[in-house]
């Protein structure tokens, strides 16, 4: 007997997603599905709704009537808090750290907020949060004060603290931004690492190079719109996408 086709549940599902502001369509009618541990890249001009996208994912916005599914749950009525540890995380293009902290009571903060109901003891967040440390490479700076690190360390610490959420879904917004050649390869070689410890990832990003190497598929926004969603060498080669991102 030939075997039933396995049937891939998706980890996040977006039906029917517009958000509007006052009278401003900022996403009209988005629907898509991201696979488990898929590694997707959403690109768009600048004011074409990926961060909207991703606030509706978070939580940050509502989204109704829309649904989100998120591992099988109908999370669109869910705050972002819950949904954090529903296994939700984002790291912010600005990071946020707690700059009167260390690295690693930073990271401290994160464990005990998805540690529920667990009692933990003070050493088991403090082991918790090293272990972030050594996945992320920062285990050296873990008493360092946060203001003493250098950019790179910043944006690493901003994705370790999401990490430290233990999160199925990791978005990640402009984590490269503004970083040299190598210091962009060094967070690109971060996030494909994570995704191979089967975390599921959404990058959002402008350094065209790192989207390409990183994603599977690739979706691109324009005025709140899917106007290509596929693999990244047939996303790159679309006219619209060439026109509207690239500006050719
Ligand atoms: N809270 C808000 N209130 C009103 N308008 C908003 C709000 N948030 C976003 N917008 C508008 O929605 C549109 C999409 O913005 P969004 O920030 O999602 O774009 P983006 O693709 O993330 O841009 P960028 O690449 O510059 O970060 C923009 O026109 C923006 O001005």
């Amino acid at each position: 007997m030939t075997p039933a086709p396995v049937t891939e549940l998706p980890l996040l599902r977006i039906e029917a997603l517009t958000k509007r502001f006052d009278g401003f369509t900022a996403l009209d009618n988005v629907s898509v599905d991201i696979k488990p541990g898929e590694r997707f890249g959403l690109i768009g001009p600048n004011g074409s709704g990926k961060t909207t996208l991703i606030n509706c994912i978070s939580g940050a916005f509502r989204t109704e009537p829309s649904t989100v599914t998120f591992n099988g749950e109908d999370i669109t009525r869910l705050p972002p808090h819950v949904r954090t540890r529903r296994g939700i995380a984002r790291s912010f293009q600005i990071p946020r750290p707690f700059r009167s902290m260390t690295v690693i009571e930073n990271l401290m903060v994160a464990v005990d907020f998805t540690s529920g109901h667990l009692t933990l003891s003070v050493d088991d967040h403090r082991d918790q949060a090293m272990a972030i440390l050594q996945q992320m490479g920062l285990a050296a700076k873990a008493n360092a004060g946060v203001t003493g690190l250098s950019q790179v360390e910043l944006r690493k610490m901003e994705l370790a603290r999401a990490m430290a959420t233990r999160p199925k879904l990791l978005i990640s917004d402009e984590a490269m931004a503004g970083l040299s050649g190598s210091e962009v390869d060094e967070v690109l070689d971060l996030l494909i690492k994570l995704a191979g410890e089967s975390i599921t990832i959404i990058m959002i990003e402008h350094i065209m190079q790192a989207v390409m190497r990183f994603s599977e598929r690739i979706m691109c926004l324009e005025a709140g719109k899917i106007i290509a969603i596929g693999k990244p060498s047939d996303v790159m080669a679309n006219a619209r996408v060439q026109e509207a991102y690239l500006g050719t």
